[in-house]
């Protein structure tokens, strides 16, 4: 795997997790918070697979790790398979969409220590018994944040409810189940969302010097522009960046937007991938892996693409649409300027909006004073229409 050293994060959260504390970890993004729950498990994995003997009952897996998508859910399982290579140890990914069906009629009988997924799809196959989660003893919600707001919520706390975690925490740690909480982006109030859920007194709250701040080793660039003259600007940019084989990600904050950038590039001759939440999860698969292969330099996309994807080879983020909250601007820009990145890491903003303003002036002044990112849940735009400030374009 090319590591020698841990990085900050792995460093404070391996030793808790070893000794059975449950976490709530906020670190910046790109900082390694993967295999900051990995490592722990996979080690307790293995030392209880040396303690135990016997035959292993399949679908019966002793961890489960749940993401907000399924790009995510195969990047980590291919982490937990590098990780796992040389031991008896087998992560399991499962993402459902078309197959599920027919997957609950038909299930495949495995051996899984490691079950990734998603909450939408886990909770199908709790509800109908797929897998037996009596044995689960280590329980990860990775980008919590996302998984705890309003689009998620519901499922993951069916899961959770499902997986026990609070029951057993009062049980007592030593049999219950331990679980990890992990983002860049910790909102204030993610206490109260957690509480009837996780045992809240047991939970250690861990996280880094850099969260929620600016990374000073990625420049970023806001330019104010008319909505008119966006087009012409992003299509020069990207022109210069294929050129020089700049990996860029475009973001925007619409499907519809997505496509209509799609057809935008096309017709100005620009290679490109387009991703978004309305295609088919094979369709975005294949998109997404060729422009992590290098077979093409510009990857269009929304915040689908925005969370806990290692993009190491992406060189450039362009907003297109600034995004509505402060945690997405954090998540975006964070695609550049990981740890195995390359080059220099360059966040261009075009602000053509009066709303957006607000949130260019909070993420300035944090640049100045190298200071920390205020509420980072904000949706600025929902904040601004409560002081009667009426959407705009300013120029
Ligand atoms: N100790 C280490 N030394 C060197 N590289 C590492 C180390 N730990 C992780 N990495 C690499 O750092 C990159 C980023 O790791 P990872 O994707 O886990 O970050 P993250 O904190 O989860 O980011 P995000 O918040 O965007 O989800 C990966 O390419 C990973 O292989």
């Amino acid at each position: 795997m090319n590591i020698k050293d841990p990085t900050a994060v792995q460093a404070k959260i391996i030793p808790y997790f070893l000794n059975g504390k449950n976490v709530l970890c906020s670190a910046e993004t790109g900082s390694g918070k993967t295999l900051a729950y990995l490592i722990p498990i996979v080690q307790n994995l293995l030392y209880s697979q040396y303690q135990k003997s016997g035959e292993t009952i399949p679908n019966q897996p002793s961890a489960v790790i749940l993401v907000p998508n399924r790009e995510l859910a195969e990047q980590v399982y291919n982490v937990a398979c590098d990780l796992c290579k040389h031991s008896d140890i087998r992560p399991h990914y499962f993402v459902g969409g078309r197959s599920t069906k027919r997957f609950i009629n038909n299930p495949e009988l495995k051996k899984m220590d490691i079950l990734i997924s998603t909450p939408g799809s886990l909770s199908k196959l709790l509800t109908n018994k797929i897998y037996n989660t009596d044995m689960v003893k280590y329980v990860i919600i990775d980008e919590c944040d996302t998984m705890m707001d309003d689009s998620f919520m519901h499922l993951t706390s069916r899961v959770l409810r499902k997986l026990n975690v609070e029951s057993s925490l009062h049980d007592g740690l030593e049999l219950g189940t331990q679980i990890g909480l992990f983002s860049a982006t910790i909102p204030k109030d993610v206490i109260s969302t957690l509480r009837g859920l996780v045992d809240l007194e047991s939970l250690e709250r861990i996280q880094t010097p850099a969260v929620h701040k600016l990374m000073p080793h990625i420049s970023q660039k806001f330019e104010r522009v008319k909505s008119s003259e966006k087009d012409g600007l992003l299509l020069k940019r990207l022109h210069h960046n294929v050129l020089k084989s700049t990996a860029t990600m475009v973001f925007c904050n619409t499907s519809s937007t997505s496509s209509y950038l799609s057809y935008l590039l096309a017709e100005n001759n620009i290679a490109h991938e387009m991703v978004n939440g309305k295609m088919p999860q094979r369709v975005r698969e294949g998109r997404y892996n060729r422009f992590q292969m290098g077979e093409v330099e510009v990857l269009i996309g929304t915040d689908i693409l925005s969370r806990g994807l290692d993009t190491c080879r992406t060189q450039h983020v362009i907003n297109y649409n600034f995004p509505s909250f402060l945690s997405d601007y954090i998540h975006r820009a964070g695609r550049v300027g990981r740890i195995q990145s390359q080059g220099t890491g360059f966040v261009l903003n075009y602000i053509s909006n009066i709303w957006e303003v607000d949130l260019v002036w909070k993420i300035e002044l944090a640049a100045r004073k190298v200071g920390i990112l205020d509420n980072v849940d904000a949706n600025i735009r929902k904040q601004l229409n409560k002081i009667n400030t009426k959407e705009s374009s300013f120029i």
